[in-house]
C-alpha cells in the first residue's frame, strides 16, 4: 500500500508502517501526479482535495485530514468517487481552548485585571468551544453560548443570538468551522458593523478560520481608533496574511492554536484508526506509546500560592505570547508556512502535575492539570 502523507504530520511512520511504503510531501505544493498508485492520502488543512488534485488519483480509497475543518476538501467528490473519508474531530480541542485560557491569562497580566465577573461569548460550542467552556467553569464568569445549528437541532440548552452575545460580551472568541453558504455561514460572519459595535475594551479571539472576521473591516475599524484588544491565530488569505493588522493585534499566530504535540499526534492517531476499521485490523498502537517525556512534568505549589498566580502557573506550559514573539520577529524572513512547519515543541496542561493544589485542586483540574 502507498502512504503519501504531509511532512508536518508527526508520528505517521510510527502508525502507519505496518499499512505499507510512507511517502512525505509538501502541503502547499502537491501536485496531482503525485497521486498516481497512492492509496492512501493523509493531509493537513493547507491542501485542497479536490477534483484537479485527484485526477489522476487511480488508487486512492482512503482519504484522510488530521484535522477538525474540512473546508480544504471536497468531500461530495470523495463520496462520488466511493473514496473513504475521515478528518480528526476534537483531536486538537484541548490545544485550543489552552491557547484560549493563556490569551485571556496575558491579556489580564497586561491588563492590570481579572477575569473575575468578565463575560464571555463563545460563539460555536462544538469540541473547543465545549472545551473552552468547561475550562472556564470553575471560574467567577459568565458565559454565554452562540451555536445557532446545535440549537435548532436540540443540542444546546441556552443558546444567545450571536448579536446580543456582542452586544454583552467583555470576550468573544470564535470556535465555528468555514462555512460559506446557507442561512448559518460563517464567512465574514465578524463584518464590519458587527466589529463596530463592539464595546470599547472587548476582547475579540479568532482561531477559526481567518475568513470568519472580516480582515480589512478589522483593519478599518482600528485604524479609525476602536478600542480592542485582538487576539489573532487565523487569517484571511494565508499564507499571505494583511500585514498591516499587525500592529493593532494584542498576539498574533500563524494558525497554531491547534499545534500542540498531543494535538497533532491524535489527529495522526485517528486517521491511523480509521485505517484499521476499513481494513478490518485491530489498532495495535497507542498514543503513549510514541509521546517524549515534556521538558516540565511537575509543579509545587506553596502556601502562598493564590489565584493571582493562575497565569504564571498557566504561562510555565504555555504562553501565546512565545507564539506572537515567533511571528513578529521572524514573518517577513522565514514567511508564515515555514513557521508553521518549524513550531517549537508544545505540550498540554494534563502534562504537568501540580503538587500541593490544597483548595485550587478543582480550578486546576478543570483547567486540565493533572492535580496530586
Ligand atoms: N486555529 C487552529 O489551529 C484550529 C484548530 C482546530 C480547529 N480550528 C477551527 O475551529 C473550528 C471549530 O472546531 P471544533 O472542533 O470545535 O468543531 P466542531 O465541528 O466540533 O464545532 C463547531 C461548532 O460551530 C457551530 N456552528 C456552525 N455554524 C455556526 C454559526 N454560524 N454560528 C455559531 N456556531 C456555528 C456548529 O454547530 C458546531 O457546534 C474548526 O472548524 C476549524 O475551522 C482551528
Ligand atoms: O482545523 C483544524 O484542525 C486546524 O485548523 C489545524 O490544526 C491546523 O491546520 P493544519 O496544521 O492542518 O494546517
Amino acid at each position: 500500500m502507498k502512504i503519501l502523507a504531509d511532512q508536518n504530520m508527526p508520528l505517521v511512520e510510527q502508525f502507519f508502517a505496518d499499512f505499507g511504503e510512507v511517502t512525505r510531501f509538501d502541503g502547499r505544493t502537491l501536485q496531482s501526479e503525485q497521486l498516481i498508485d497512492v492509496d492512501v492520502l493523509l493531509t493537513r488543512s493547507v491542501t485542497s482535495v479536490n477534483e484537479a488534485l485527484l485526477i489522476h488519483a487511480n488508487k486512492l480509497c482512503y482519504v484522510g485530514t488530521a484535522t477538525i475543518g474540512v473546508d480544504h476538501i471536497d468531500t461530495d467528490l470523495l463520496k462520488q468517487r466511493d473514496i473513504a473519508f475521515t478528518s480528526a474531530p476534537g483531536c486538537n480541542a484541548v490545544a485550543v481552548a489552552e491557547y484560549v485560557i493563556s490569551s485571556l491569562f496575558a491579556l489580564c497580566q497586561e491588563n492590570a485585571c481579572t477575569l473575575e465577573h468578565k463575560t464571555i461569548g463563545i460563539v460555536g460550542v462544538g469540541s473547543i468551544g465545549s472545551c473552552l467552556r468547561e475550562k472556564l467553569a470553575a471560574f467567577n464568569v459568565t458565559v454565554l453560548v452562540c451555536d445557532p445549528p446545535k440549537y435548532e437541532a436540540g443540542q444546546l440548552a441556552e443558546h444567545t443570538d450571536i448579536d446580543e452575545l456582542l452586544s454583552k460580551a467583555d470576550i468573544v472568541t470564535f470556535h465555528v468551522p468555514l462555512v460559506t453558504t446557507g442561512k448559518h455561514s460563517t464567512l465574514h460572519l465578524m463584518n464590519k458593523a458587527r466589529l463596530a459595535a463592539l464595546k470599547p475594551g472587548t476582547i475579540l479571539i479568532n482561531a477559526s478560520r481567518g475568513d470568519v472576521v472580516d480582515n480589512h473591516a478589522l483593519l478599518e475599524i482600528m485604524r479609525a481608533g476602536a478600542k480592542l484588544d485582538v487576539v489573532l491565530d487565523v487569517w484571511e488569505n494565508e499564507p499571505s496574511i494583511l500585514t498591516d493588522l499587525l500592529e493593532f493585534v494584542r498576539y498574533a499566530s500563524v494558525h497554531i492554536a491547534g499545534h500542540t504535540l498531543e494535538g497533532k499526534a491524535r489527529g495522526t492517531q485517528m486517521l491511523y484508526e480509521k485505517l484499521c476499521e476499513l481494513k478490518g485490523v485491530q489498532t495495535g498502537k497507542a498514543l503513549a506509546d510514541f509521546l517524549p517525556v515534556p521538558a516540565l512534568t511537575q509543579v509545587t505549589l506553596q502556601e502562598t500560592f493564590s489565584e493571582a498566580d493562575l497565569g504564571q502557573l498557566i504561562h510555565l506550559v504555555y504562553d501565546v505570547r512565545r507564539d506572537d514573539g515567533i511571528l513578529r520577529c521572524n514573518l517577513a524572513s522565514e514567511g508564515f508556512d515555514s513557521l508553521r512547519k518549524n513550531y517549537p515543541i508544545r505540550r498540554e496542561f494534563s502534562t504537568v502535575k501540580v503538587l500541593d493544589a490544597g483548595a485550587y485542586s478543582p480550578l486546576l483540574q478543570g483547567l486540565g492539570f493533572v492535580v496530586e
